[in-house]
């Protein structure tokens, strides 16, 4: 029987948690930890991902603003406005929403987010820590799909240590991330991507398949050693020959979940995971500036 990995039961649990730090920090701090979201330009899927975030923290206590730029701001302006929210003492957690239009340079903004406010953990700082954590201790910091994913897993009870894992995507935000937390927990990781020649092959003696690639079906039931557990990360939105609206995500669901031993749903899966994560990061930045 397929264990499907809903993230519902897991965020249940977070709730309790993230809304009792959450409470304490206020206490301790006279304000609510706050998170400041950055969002340029009018991308229909970063406003609702935007949209759910700030439901989100309102649920478990974070204040959450967004600050909303046009399409067409330039990149010393966007360097600006998180140098502004670096300085104020009133946000302990900053994001810059990312796709970012072309004319700015996604590193250089991410790298303006001062470390003890990047609670995407997508700074160089973060990076380095993340791939530099003591052999097999749990990464509490860092990436916040990556470790949803790891909150996933461990609630579900599959540990990935002596697993063979291979992730398909190269990411800086989803799959070298990953990599580096399957690693650091004892799976043994390969990275597949684009170039590489034979996908099929790798995947099909993979303990844990993690797709993040944005490639419909790309995972077909073929590629997939039964029993496996599949993380599906893909968020491809498509309108079928009658007009209805699709999400779904790298994995073709209907073949691959018969088959698998876990996997994840789209939507309901990894990507509510990640807005978790993000709170959790936020609450922890806000309670460090608590302790200070
Ligand atoms: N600064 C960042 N930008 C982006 C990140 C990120 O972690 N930090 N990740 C993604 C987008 N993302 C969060 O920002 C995200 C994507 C999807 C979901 C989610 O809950 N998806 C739902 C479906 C929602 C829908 O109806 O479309 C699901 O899977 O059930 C949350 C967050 C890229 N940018």
């Amino acid at each position: 029987m397929t264990v499907i990995l809903k993230a519902k039961p897991v965020i249940e649990s977070l709730t309790t948690s993230l809304t009792a730090d959450a409470a304490h920090v206020t206490a301790t701090l006279g304000r609510k930890p706050h998170l400041t979201v950055v969002l340029v330009g009018d991308d229909p899927a970063s406003a609702i991902y935007v949209r759910n975030k700030q439901r989100r923290a309102e649920e478990v206590g974070v204040q959450s603003e967004t600050i909303r730029l046009n399409a067409d701001v330039s990149q010393a302006e966007v360097v600006a406005k998180v140098q502004q929210l670096n300085a104020d003492p009133a946000v302990d957690g900053i994001i810059v929403q990312l796709p970012l239009p072309n004319q700015i340079d996604a590193d250089v903004i991410i790298n303006t987010i001062a470390d003890a406010k990047d609670v995407d953990g997508f700074t160089l700082a973060a990076t380095g820590r993340l791939w530099t954590l003591p052999k097999n201790s749990q990464a509490t910091v860092g990436p916040c799909t990556p470790l949803g994913i790891m909150a996933l897993l461990d609630y579900y009870g599959i540990d990935v240590a002596g697993k063979n894992a291979v992730i398909v995507g190269r990411s800086n935000i989803v799959g070298k991330p990953m990599a580096a937390m399957l690693l650091n927990r004892g799976a043994t990781v390969t990275i597949a991507h684009s170039q590489t020649t034979d996908l099929k092959a790798a995947t099909q003696t993979a303990d844990i398949i993690v797709a993040a690639t944005g490639r419909r079906n790309l995972i077909t039931a073929d590629m997939v050693k039964p029993g496996a557990t599949i993380i599906d990360v893909g968020m491809n939105r498509y309108v079928d020959a009658a007009g209805k609206k699709h999400l779904t995500g790298d994995v073709d669901y209907a073949n691959v979940a018969p088959i698998a031993g876990a996997i994840t749903p789209v939507p309901g899966g990894v990507g509510p995971m990640t807005v978790n994560m993000l709170l959790k990061q936020t609450i922890a930045a806000a309670a460090r500036t608590a302790a200070e």
